[in-house]
C-alpha cells in the first residue's frame, strides 16, 4: 500500500492510452496515474497546441493548409514528457501559459485537422513514447491511431453541463454569460474534432470507456489504476 491507501502497480511496463473531449479530466488524471505508476507522460494536446502558437506567430491564413504546415514544419517545438513538471517550448520560448489562452483554444482544432500536420506530431509522439519503459498519453487519437497496441485504452467521457462547469471553476469563471461561452467553445470543438476526416476523436474498439460525470478526480485515478493492474495481470 502507498501513502494514499491503495496498491502500486508496482514495475509497470507498458503504456496507458487516455482519449476523450476537452474536461473530461484527461490530463489531471493522467499526471496522477502517470506519478503512481512511476511512467513518463504526454499531453499531446500540448503538442497540438504548441503549432498553433507557431502557425499564429507566422501569421499566415488558416485555410491555407500548406501554409499551416509549413510554418509548423519550421518551427522548433519541444514539449516535455515528466508528470511533475510542464514543459512546452517554441523556438526556445517557454509557452506554457499562452497555450491555454483563449487565441490559442479557439484556433487549435482547425490547425490540428491538416493531416500533414498530424503526421508530423504523431511521428514526434512515437519517438518520445518510445524512449519510456512505461508512459501514460493523452489526448484525442491515441488509442485509436498514434498506439493501436498500448497495454491499457481509456475513453473518458462526462456530462457537457459536468465539463463546462469544471473547465469554469479551473479558470475561477463564475459569470453564467462566460460559463454559456466556455461551454460553447467545448461544443464547437467536440464538433471539429469529431468530425474531421483525419483520426476523429472516437474511442477505440477496445477502449474502457469512463464515466466521470459522478465521480471525483481521485475515484478516475484509482478507476485507471485498477484497470492497468488487470490489464498488466492478463498480459
Ligand atoms: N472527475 C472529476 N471531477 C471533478 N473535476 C475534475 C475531475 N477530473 C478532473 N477535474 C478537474 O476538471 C478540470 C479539467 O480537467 P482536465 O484534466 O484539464 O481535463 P481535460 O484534460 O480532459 O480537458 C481540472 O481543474 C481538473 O482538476
Ligand atoms: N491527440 C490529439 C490531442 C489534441 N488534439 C487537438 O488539440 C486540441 C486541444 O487538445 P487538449 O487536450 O489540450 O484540449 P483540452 O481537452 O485540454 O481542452 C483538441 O481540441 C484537438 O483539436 C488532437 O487533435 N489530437
Amino acid at each position: 500500500m502507498d501513502e494514499q491507501g491503495s496498491a502500486a502497480v508496482g514495475g509497470f511496463r507498458g503504456q496507458v492510452t487516455l482519449d476523450g473531449p476537452s474536461g473530461t479530466g484527461k490530463s489531471s488524471v493522467a499526471r496522477d496515474v502517470a506519478a503512481r505508476l512511476g511512467a513518463a507522460y504526454l499531453d499531446t494536446g500540448a503538442m497540438y497546441r504548441a503549432a498553433t502558437v507557431a502557425v499564429l506567430d507566422a501569421g499566415v491564413d488558416l485555410t491555407d493548409t500548406d501554409a499551416v504546415t509549413r510554418a509548423v514544419a519550421s518551427a522548433d517545438i519541444q514539449v516535455g514528457t515528466a508528470a511533475d513538471a510542464e514543459l512546452v517550448r517554441v523556438d526556445g520560448v517557454d509557452v506554457a501559459a499562452r497555450i491555454r489562452g483563449a487565441e490559442v483554444t479557439r484556433t487549435v482544432s482547425p490547425v490540428s485537422a491538416v493531416p500533414a500536420v498530424r503526421r508530423m506530431l504523431v511521428d514526434r509522439q512515437r519517438a518520445l513514447v518510445a524512449e519510456a519503459d512505461a508512459v501514460v498519453v493523452e489526448g484525442r487519437d491515441i488509442g485509436t491511431v498514434v498506439l493501436p497496441a498500448a497495454t491499457l485504452k481509456v475513453y473518458l467521457t462526462a456530462a457537457p453541463e459536468a465539463r463546462a462547469q469544471r473547465r469554469a471553476d479551473q479558470l475561477g469563471v463564475t459569470d453564467p454569460t462566460k460559463i454559456a461561452e466556455i461551454a460553447a467553445d467545448l461544443r464547437r470543438r467536440d464538433e471539429y474534432d469529431s468530425s474531421r476526416a483525419d483520426s476523429p476523436l472516437r474511442p477505440a474498439v477496445d477502449a474502457v470507456v469512463v464515466d466521470s460525470t459522478g465521480l471525483d478526480r481521485d475515484a478516475v485515478v484509482e478507476r485507471v489504476l485498477d484497470l492497468a493492474r488487470t490489464a498488466v495481470g492478463a498480459a
